[in-house]
């Protein structure tokens, strides 16, 4: 065929670049060539993002969105063109106007020892990470109101602590689904690991491995299911979490294939039947990664939705009750809801059959003005007592979780668990896995000192009375300073025009 190589034959830049253009479009991926003329109009990314590597190299856009299999898995082989001559191709950096400044910035930043708790990873992480990186991860949605409350909710628990008893020994660890774990807190999913660091998810997983906590890993990882599974050390538990497809052979795929490799969890989220609209990844350079997600939405659909619209238009919107029993059926793993925020639907859980509900708001990335999962947590458990039915199933929250008496709180209130997303984010962008490792032992050290500190030796000591939560419900939100107007209506200076 016209575009066949012969065998030892490799294409020449200047050959790929000749596919530039929307009737002829190749683009180059760790050294090879794709023909992706006809994908292009398919991608979930939308094809703009494609048109503007036509004919290039796209390795370094390409490389934290999508799993090292995508290709294998989503394009025709007779579309894979065959290898590249590298050194014949003109590399194209995208610009970046910020990045002398940041790798400035990066050999000022402190060393990992003056990290002393997990806010401070995220200090850190706003100076040295890239803009598109450091949107992602840290935005909200809308107003990001429900993005500060879940952190600021904690602030409205206050302990009542008891005194004088034997706290000369403090275990802290529990079971979260019948897994022993060191501390009561799981890595929660969180997509799109290498937007912070180069090797992604990988090195959460390492980290868990390291402190005996559960990872859950997320179907919108940059790393594959599989290479974030080999990771993981023999008997090191891992969960899953499940946007769910619209094709359910595709995801009935997915969980028996997590089944068999051996995850122990199965996290339906259930807050995001479309992905937020988090303004501040908007902004980033995912802007022209609009996706077909805004194409089913109509001629007015805004196109800039980020990198989240981008990768997410596969999630089925039309999930309901009526779809558990499917999904009881075709797995042996314990169900959990992710993203559950509201007692009634924690009690629709119980009656049908799941094993467990996150109460969570996404982190603040989906409904604004969602309470925080804590405040959740306060108004369900007295329910759950009130039948007897708060060991029906296991319940967890995550979302603003940043020290170990916020989980402390968490577990007082009747928590199992808690989740926690962005810290170890920002410690692996920013330290890679030693970041991640002291994260966590942050969170030991804490725990055992506030332990000590509130009486208790034990996590079954925890209890109701050892919290005070009257102020957990006012909202006194100050009125959102405007920091949209601040900026938006700024001349928005286009990057490239400042590289004149
Ligand atoms: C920070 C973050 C969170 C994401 C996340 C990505 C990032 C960068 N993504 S998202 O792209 O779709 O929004 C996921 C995801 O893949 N699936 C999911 O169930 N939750 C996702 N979450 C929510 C996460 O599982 C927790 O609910 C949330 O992070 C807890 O709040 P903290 O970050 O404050 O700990």
């Amino acid at each position: 065929e016209p575009n066949k190589l012969p065998k030892e034959k490799k294409w020449s830049g200047e050959e790929v670049a000749k596919h530039n253009n929307d009737k002829d479009c190749w683009v180059i991926i760790h050294g090879r060539a794709y023909d992706v003329t006809e994908f292009k109009e398919e991608h979930p990314g939308g094809k703009s993002i494609i048109l503007k590597w036509a004919g290039k190299d796209a390795t370094e856009t390409y490389e934290p969105i999508h799993p090292p299999d995508t290709l294998d898995k989503f394009l025709d082989k007779s579309k894979h063109m065959g290898e590249v001559n590298m050194d014949s191709v003109e590399q194209e950096k995208e610009f970046d106007p910020d990045e002398e400044e940041r790798q400035e910035r990066i050999k000022r930043m402190p060393i990992l020892e003056q990290c002393y708790n997990l806010m401070d990873f995220e200090a850190v992480a706003r100076r040295v990470m890239k803009k598109t990186a450091w949107a992602y991860y840290s935005s909200g949605a809308d107003d990001e109101i429900t993005m500060r409350e879940n952190h600021s909710a904690y602030h409205k628990i206050w302990f009542r602590p008891r005194i004088l008893h034997d706290v000369e020994k403090i275990d802290f660890s529990t079971t979260m689904l019948g897994t022993k774990v060191d501390i009561p807190f799981y890595v929660t999913a969180t997509a799109l690991g290498k937007l912070g660091n180069p090797e992604g998810e990988v090195i959460l997983t390492r980290g868990a491995r390291k402190h005996n906590v559960i990872q859950m890993i997320p179907t919108l990882a940059s790393c594959s299911f599989d290479e974030i599974v080999d990771a993981a050390e023999d008997g090191q538990v891992q969960w899953l979490q499940l946007y769910v497809n619209k094709d359910r052979a595709i995801t009935e795929r997915i969980i028996k294939h997590a089944e068999k490799r051996g995850c122990k969890g199965l996290f339906i989220t259930v807050d995001a039947p479309q992905l937020g609209r988090r303004e501040k990844d908007m902004r980033s350079k995912f802007s022209d990664v609009g996706s077909n997600v805004q194409e089913t939405g109509g001629e007015n659909t805004d196109r800039s939705q980020g990198a989240a619209r981008a990768i997410s238009s596969f999630i089925d919107p039309s999930l309901n009750w009526n779809d558990i029993p499917w999904f009881l059926s075709v797995t042996k793993m314990p169900i959990i809801l992710k993203g559950v925020q509201r007692v009634e639907d924690v009690i629709r859980a119980i009656e049908v059959g799941v094993q467990g509900v996150v109460l969570s708001n996404h982190g603040g990335r989906q409904l604004d003005f969602a309470r925080s999962g804590i405040e959740v947590l306060a108004e369900v458990m007295p329910v759950l007592r009130e039948r007897n039915w708060q060991d029906r199933i296991e319940i967890y929250v995550d979302g603003g979780v940043r020290r170990a008496t916020d989980m402390i709180k968490a577990l007082c209130l009747g928590a199992k668990g808690v989740g926690i997303g962005r810290p170890f984010l920002f410690a692996m962008s920013a330290y890679g896995l030693p970041g991640v490792d002291r994260a966590m032992q942050l969170l030991k050290d804490e725990m055992e000192m506030n332990m000590r500190l509130i009486g208790c030796s034990r996590i079954d000591q925890l209890n109701p009375t050892m919290v005070d939560t009257r102020g957990l419900s006012m909202h006194t939100t100050a009125v959102p300073s405007d920091t949209l107007g601040m900026s938006v209506y700024d001349p928005l200076v286009n990057p490239q025009e400042k590289a004149k």
